[in-house]
């Protein structure tokens, strides 16, 4: 099955501009790119990396300049819908959560994020196709139901947690060991413990 890692090379990561400026939300998301894409390829896939701009990456890049639902739908064109989409964001991704995602035998498998979005999403299923942004979780479930197909969900944190806003980056530097807790440790991230709890500073 073709595995596909689509990711912003223009301008990524906004909501953290509070905290990282353009050039570092750049690294930073290169980082976690690289975490999920070694972690994918230690669980056997070979991911496709699809870019809106040139970002670097362990694996060579395809840039391809549309928006999140006409790319995947375009490839669920092209595959005839048997195709998995894995975010860039999901530093804390282990071989073991990637193998929970790939062992379902369904249709649709759907990996949610807090937040109510879809972290990541296994098709088996020709007429399905993604809804990204807002709760994009529970649209996927409709259209998942509304074809008929059938479904399985993973819950699994680590899957889970996808990093959008200053506060989840605390779930890097706690649970992660790998580019994204490195370079937030080097960047001069720490955890702290603020009004019940924990976030992060920066020395
Ligand atoms: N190829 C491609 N990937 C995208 C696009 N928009 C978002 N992504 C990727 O999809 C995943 C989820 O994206 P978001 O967290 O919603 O968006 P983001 O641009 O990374 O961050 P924000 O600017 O804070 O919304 C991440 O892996 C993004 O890099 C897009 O238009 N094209
Ligand atoms: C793309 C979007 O990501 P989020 O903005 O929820 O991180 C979603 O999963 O629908």
């Amino acid at each position: 099955m073709r595995v596909v890692v689509p990711v912003s090379g223009s301008d990524p990561k906004t909501r953290l501009a509070a905290v990282l400026d353009t050039d570092e939300r750049l690294l930073f998301a290169e980082a976690m790119l690289g975490d999920v894409v070694e972690t994918l390829a230690a669980a056997g896939y070979t991911p496709d990396v699809v870019a809106t701009g040139p970002i670097d990456c362990p694996v060579p890049v395809t840039v391809d300049d549309r928006g999140l639902d006409p790319l995947v739908n375009g490839l669920l064109d092209d595959t005839g819908g048997d195709l998995a989409v894995v975010m860039a964001d999901l530093p804390l991704l282990t071989t073991e959560a990637v193998q929970r995602l790939f062992a379902p035998d369904t249709d649709v498998v759907l990996a949610p994020g807090r937040g109510g979005g879809t972290n990541a999403v296994v098709v088996r299923h020709p007429e399905f196709r993604v809804d990204y942004h807002g709760a994009s979780i529970r649209d996927h479930r409709r259209i998942a139901r509304e074809i008929g197909a059938d479904l399985a969900e993973i819950d699994s944190r680590r899957l889970a947690t996808d990093i959008d806003e200053p506060g989840d980056l605390a779930e890097v530097l706690l649970h992660g060991d790998g580019r994204a807790a490195d370079w937030l440790a080097d960047a001069g991230f720490e955890v702290v413990a603020e009004d019940g709890r924990v976030g992060v500073t920066r020395n």
